[in-house]
């Protein structure tokens, strides 16, 4: 279980969240401006709230009235941004290797084979990121994420860059590791349509304030 409760004041924009969520994809829906990223860079330990507290199944990563704050790199939870942020002087191969040993996790084939083949990018191993489609280069982002081992995958607007066609070809995959790969999202999106094939738990915000919680009914109709 995800736990957010949370002041933070960016300049002139405050954010106050307060939530709980138990679903295997959260969706962070709001208009451009309303704190999402704030909120999630939060979350991954990137950016410290002024007050409260954010758990993830009972540990504690923030808790300012104990002052406890655990550095981002020792959250383990893994972040795709919008832009996949290979590396580009190394291979497919090299760049999902890159969490793992970041991490210091001994070699597992056995994931890297689930998650490659999970993903579609098996024959992909050999090419630099300069040689993908923009939607390749997105699943070789969660890939490297997913096998860092996290126990969240938090991700912001991880189709945001990608054409109408591209977003069709990889919610699948996304729908897919909701299903298979066993670790909870929290998935940063200002598109009800694409929360509404993937998240299970709605938090809405506006201004910097939490306006709305549950399953996909809160997000607005088409
Ligand atoms: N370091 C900062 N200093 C001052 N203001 C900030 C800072 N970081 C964010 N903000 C402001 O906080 C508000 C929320 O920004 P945030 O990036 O969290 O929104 P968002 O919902 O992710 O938007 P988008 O969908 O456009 O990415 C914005 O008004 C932004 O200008």
């Amino acid at each position: 279980m995800l736990r957010v409760d949370i002041t933070k004041r960016l300049g002139e924009f405050s954010l106050e969240a307060s939530f709980t969520s138990e679903g295997r994809v959260t969706g962070l829906f709001g208009a451009s401006g309303a704190g999402k990223t704030s909120l999630i860079n939060m979350i991954a330990g990137l950016l410290k709230p002024d007050r409260g507290i954010i758990a993830i199944d009972g540990e504690t990563l923030d808790d300012t009235a104990k002052r406890v704050h655990v550095p981002a790199h020792r959250r383990r939870i893994g972040y795709v941004f919008q832009d996949a942020r290979l590396f580009p002087h190394l291979n497919v191969a090299q760049n999902l290797d890159y969490g793992r040993r970041m991490n210091r996790l001994a070699e597992d084939p056995a994931q890297f084979k689930r998650v490659t083949d999970l993903l579609d990018i098996g024959h992909l191993l050999d090419r630099r990121p300069g040689k993908l489609s923009g939607g390749e280069r997105q699943r070789v982002a969660l890939g490297r994420a997913l096998l860092s081992k996290p126990r969240l995958l938090l991700m912001d607007e991880p189709l945001g860059s990608l054409d109408e066609g591209r977003k069709v070809e990889i919610l699948p995959y996304l729908v897919r590791l909701r299903d298979e790969a066993n670790v909870p999202m929290v998935y940063v999106s200002h598109d009800a349509a694409e929360l509404r094939q993937l998240a299970t738990q709605i938090v809405m915000l506006r201004g910097g304030r939490v306006t709305a919680l549950g399953g996909v009914k809160v997000l607005p109709g088409v």
